[in-house]
């Protein structure tokens, strides 16, 4: 496989980003009309949806000399089963990305080119389809609406009943998708490991506009059935005799709950220091817990942020950054931060600057249009020059 000749032509597509975008679906749908199936039925999240596969097949392609590229795909493939992707559809898909890319190069598209290409798309199509044969895990998992707590308009915790036990690590998320919003997937945090009877709570905040959200907040009851995805995420427990410190905003409690569920259970040699972010609170929904905890175990403190009453949102992140300036030992903990992207993002270049350990701040990458005050996605070509990280859900990490 020739890779400099893949970057190469790469290049001159990449010029013409939004024409190879259109030129792609159309000839894919023209042969295959079937196709359409798999894609999200309202214009926009079609429209998403069919950006996120171009510019991740683009952007594999063009890192095809990076050695975690292979084990990368091989769970991509065994992740992709949930989509009902069958085997013909990556000759299908690698057909119709070879005729754009050639129509967009025109006549700098060699034969030569060409065969790169095919033998590019082979690798990828073989590696997906290797991991997707080789799982034991059910491609999804079937679950439940056993019980629904709403706190507020906005937040619902959903106890789910999968019909096989979901190999969860403390800290993961899953994707969740509901025959109310078809074909639409999207990652949310469970707060707890799988309890003995296999169930699990989702966390979920709505956000405007959102359709998922909304449909699982405000419509979804018990009796329903819901989809989940393989867990998946890095920021799980390393247990490596450190010092923790746990910051979670909103929803992003569920995930720090579920850990420190797991300190509950097998306790830390360790001090543990919680810090909880709300826009409010009464968005404070676990609070009693947390506060049962606090009183119970002596290794544990907690600190709760929110802004002063009718302040903005993020004045809990100011707070919360005044505090944590306050606290001393950074060098030495492990820090778990878990929240709306930017929050994240912020928190941990702060600790960073603290002084702890940058190979010791885990938190997952937030997925592109999630989360409140993100923005929607963006336009065809942006998306491809720039595309954001594939997907929030690593499925490599769940193990
Ligand atoms: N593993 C993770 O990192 C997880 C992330 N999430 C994400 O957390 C978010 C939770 O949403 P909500 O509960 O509605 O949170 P929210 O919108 O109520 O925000 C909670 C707090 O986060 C801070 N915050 C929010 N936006 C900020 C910004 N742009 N800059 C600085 N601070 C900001 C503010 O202090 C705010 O009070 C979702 O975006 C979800 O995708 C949820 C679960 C797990």
């Amino acid at each position: 496989m020739d890779v400099e000749i893949l970057k190469s032509s790469f290049a001159v597509v990449e010029r013409r980003a939004e024409h190879t975008v259109k030129f792609f679906y159309a000839h894919l749908f023209w042969h295959h009309p079937a196709l359409r199936e798999l894609f999200p039925a309202s214009p926009g999240e079609a429209e998403r949806q069919r950006d996120r596969l171009f510019a991740a097949l683009t952007r594999i392609v063009a890192r095809l000399d990076d050695e975690h590229l292979l084990p990368y795909l091989h769970d991509l493939g065994r992740d992709h089963r949930k989509y009902l992707v069958a085997p013909e559809h990556y000759a299908a898909v690698g057909t119709s990305l070879r005729a754009a890319l050639a129509a967009a190069c025109g006549d700098a598209w060699t034969p030569a080119t060409d065969k790169a290409w095919a033998e590019a798309f082979q690798v990828i199509a073989d590696a997906m389809t290797a991991g997707a044969a080789a799982s034991q895990d059910p491609p999804w998992w079937d679950a439940e609406v056993v019980r629904h707590l709403r706190y507020g308009d906005d937040i619902g915790v959903l106890t789910l009943l999968p019909h096989a036990p979901l190999p969860y690590l403390p800290g993961q998320y899953v994707s969740v998708s509901s025959e109310r919003v078809p074909q639409v997937w999207r990652p949310y945090s469970l707060g707890n490991a799988p309890r003995p009877d296999r169930t699990v709570d989702l966390h979920v905040s709505r956000i405007d506009g959102g359709r998922l959200s909304t449909a699982l907040v405000r419509e979804t009851a018990p009796g329903e059935r819901l989809r989940l995805g393989a867990p998946g995420g890095r920021a799980v427990l390393r247990r490596d005799g450190r010092p923790i410190s746990l910051v979670a905003a909103g929803t992003g409690w569920a995930p720090v709950r579920a850990m420190l569920e797991e300190l509950v259970e097998r306790p830390p040699d360790t001090a543990v220091r919680l810090f909880v972010v709300a826009r409010d609170a009464a968005y404070l929904y676990d609070r009693p817990l947390i506060d049962d905890l606090a009183d119970r175990l002596g290794w544990l403190s907690v600190s709760y942020l929110t802004p002063a009453p009718g302040g903005h949102p993020h004045q809990a992140t100011e707070r919360l950054a005044t505090a944590l300036s306050h606290r001393g030992l950074w060098p030495d903990q492990d820090v778990y931060l878990s929240g709306p992207a930017p929050f994240v993002e912020e928190i941990a270049h702060l600790v960073r600057e603290l002084g702890a350990d940058p190979a010791r701040v885990f938190h997952d990458a937030a997925p592109v249009g999630a989360g409140a005050g993100r923005p929607r996605p963006l336009g065809f070509a942006e998306w491809f020059l720039d595309p954001p990280d594939p997907h929030w859900h690593d499925p490599a990490a769940r193990r």
